[in-house]
């Protein structure tokens, strides 16, 4: 089993030095205070955010992004949602889910915690830094920490949630209700994850059909949605403090997903864009809504079908920012694979199969970028 999301946590050693600093995080460098960003944290002038500037890759307007209302999908306008499902994934890679029957006392509850979580000194924070990628939990910060050149301006909370019973006595035991109020909001994220993905799976036009027999055998994509509730589940919360320099830094750096969906729970400050049409748009906050994006796992699944898309953050420099990510994937040791029903002669298989340990090969061996682990399993032969 292993995590499988990027690399990297917390350096041991306690010595002052200022790469030590950094390991320390950019909520820590803040509250040191100061005016301007250390060298550590500036972009190259290509890979800035560049949203002031002449010829800026940044559109004017926010993104509408499409909207699916849960709630439709039970009743008779489910065929219709199912195709602004399947347009959305297929044009965007990404939509907002409204009324998805998450309560907002989960919702704001979450919220909170986390934002207590990150008011903790320091030191409570600093004991789940690790460097040990399959620790149920990790506190670090930038992208991948071992390996980033540039430091990126987020500091970090990874929890694996699934099965729970295993993962909750390493979580974190301060704040008081820290364990009881992520519990709940991971077991409903996981429900709507689980959901969606049967709607996605009905999207795709893959027919669930139930026979017992079929069941039972390995690759059989009726058990892709059983292998799905026995999937993977990591939780990252993200918190960006103000930055005195936002043009010059990143809060993440353009980068896919790896798992099947991840359901983001995004503040009211602006900060998230992806790439639409090879420019970067804006997603406009709504209030209490999921905003929904294919992983590289789905991108696979559906053959290429959906579209696992980049997306990155830039920060500000009045407003911090938190946002919780809930990526949803198989068990660690499941084969990911494009659905056989998605392959026949004019359509023949255009990703080889991967798993875990292939994407942690990967991205140890280099600093993850931008949609390279996809591409690395993208089969030549199309
Ligand atoms: O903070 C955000 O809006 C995006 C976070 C994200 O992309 C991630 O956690 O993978
Ligand atoms: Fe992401």
């Amino acid at each position: 089993m292993s995590p499988a999301m990027v690399v990297g946590s917390g350096e041991k050693g306690e010595s002052d030095t200022p790469g030590n600093q950094y390991q320390k995080g950019v909520k820590q460098l803040v509250e040191n205070g100061l005016h301007t960003i250390p060298k550590k944290y500036i972009l190259p002038p290509s890979d800035r955010p560049a949203t002031n500037s002449e010829n800026s890759n940044v559109a004017k307007q926010n993104l509408q992004l499409p909207i699916i209302d849960f709630s439709e999908l039970i009743g008779p306008r489910r065929p219709q949602v199912l195709q602004s499902l399947a347009n959305a994934c297929e044009r965007y890679g990404f939509f907002q889910l409204v009324n998805h029957g998450i309560s907002d006392d989960v919702i704001s509850s979450m919220r909170d915690v986390s934002g207590r979580f990150f008011d903790l000194p320091f030191e409570e924070r600093a004991k789940h830094m690790t460097t040990d990628m399959h620790a149920p939990v990790r506190y670090g910060t930038s992208f991948s920490q071992t390996k980033d050149s540039v430091f990126c301006w987020r500091d970090f909370l990874k929890l694996l949630c699934h099965p729970l019973p295993d993962f909750l006595p390493h979580w974190p035991a301060s704040p008081l209700d820290f364990r009881k109020v992520v519990a709940t909001y991971s077991e409903e994220t996981k429900y709507l994850f689980l959901m969606l993905m049967e709607a996605i799976q009905e999207s795709l036009g893959i027919k669930v059909e139930v026979k017992k027999q079929e069941e039972e055998t390995e690759g059989n994509d009726n058990n892709i949605l059983k292998d799905l509730e026995d999937g993977s589940q990591m939780m990252v919360v993200n918190f960006y403090p103000p930055c005195p320099e936002p043009d010059l830094t990143l809060g993440m750096p353009p980068h896919s997903d790896y798992g099947f969906l991840t359901l983001l729970l995004q503040d009211q400050v602006e900060g998230l864009q992806i790439q639409f049409q090879g420019q970067w748009l804006t997603v406009k906050p709504i209030n209490n809504a999921f905003v929904v994006n294919v992983g590289d796992h789905l991108e696979i699944y559906s053959n290429g079908k959906y579209k696992s898309v980049l997306h990155r953050v830039i920060v500000n420099a009045m407003k911090k920012r938190t946002s919780v990510a809930s990526l949803h994937s198989l068990p660690f040791n499941c084969t990911v694979r494009p659905s056989p029903k998605l392959i026949d002669e004019a359509n023949p298989k255009r990703y080889a199969d991967t798993n875990f340990d292939t994407f942690l090969a990967y991205v140890s061996t280099r600093e993850p970028k931008r949609k390279e682990f996809l591409d690395s399993r993208k089969l030549s032969s199309t």
